[in-house]
């Protein structure tokens, strides 16, 4: 497995107001899908395209378009849902997933109740939106079910990620013969008792859609 927290003055700058306790939920949104636009222009680095021709005004030329089939974007509800506008501004022929899942306060086990997703996802490029990386938990069982569907490529993108987190999906995928990457706007410190990122920036959810 590969990680990568991107090192930029503008992410770190954005970053920091979607921490800050005092962040409205407009705010909170605005903030966390313009961080998506400047993670996934990183994310997409490996991205497949084919050749191509163009006419430019002048003169013909060769250029290149994303390849077939189209890469596949999939946000984990709820909090996942507020990356992806920021993900597909940047990828607008990509086609969208959807796996909602959620955290047992409690066990901190991963339970999912939604899975919208094609059946075959061989040779699919696959991108998935999570916001918190905590125990890893939530994010391995999606990994997995991609896997399970062939998926062989999978790129999540995260807001933020604990140390524990990146060690339960490095322990889960060593070995597997598939690229799976990590691209976050930063490492936190560690859990809390409660399976928090600390310092992170609370519960991703409730700050972009409220407490339910
Ligand atoms: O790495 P983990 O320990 O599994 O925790 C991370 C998960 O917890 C949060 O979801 P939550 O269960 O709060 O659901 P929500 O997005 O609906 O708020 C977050 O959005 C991640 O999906
Ligand atoms: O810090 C955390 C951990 C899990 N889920 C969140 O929203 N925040
Ligand atoms: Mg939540």
């Amino acid at each position: 497995m590969e990680t990568l927290a991107v090192a930029h003055p503008l992410v770190a700058h954005k970053l920091t107001t979607l921490r800050d306790v005092r962040t409205d939920s407009p705010t909170f949104r605005r903030l966390a899908d313009e961080l998506v636009t400047l993670l996934a222009y990183e994310a997409t680095r490996d991205v497949r395209v084919v050749d191509t021709n163009v006419d430019t005004p002048l003169q013909a030329t060769e250029g290149v378009r994303l390849a077939r089939p189209a890469p596949l974007v999939v946000p984990i509800l709820r909090a996942g849902l507020g990356m992806l506008d920021g993900m597909t501004r940047l990828l607008p022929t990509a086609e969208v997933g959807f796996l909602g899942m959620i955290r047992d306060e409690g066990s901190l086990q991963a339970q999912t109740y939604a899975t919208r997703l094609p059946d075959d996802l061989s040779g699919r490029q696959c991108y998935v939106l999570d916001p918190m990386l905590a125990t890893g938990g939530t994010l391995a069982a999606a990994i997995h079910l991609l896997l399970a569907r062939g998926a062989r490529d999978v790129t999540a993108l995260c807001l933020l990620a604990a140390p524990e987190g990146l060690k339960h999906l490095e322990d889960s995928f060593t070995g597997i013969a598939a690229p799976i990457r990590v691209v976050t706007a930063a490492i936190d410190s560690h859990l809390n008792e409660n399976g928090f990122i600390v310092p992170g920036l609370g519960d991703a959810g409730d700050r972009l859609y409220g407490v339910v």
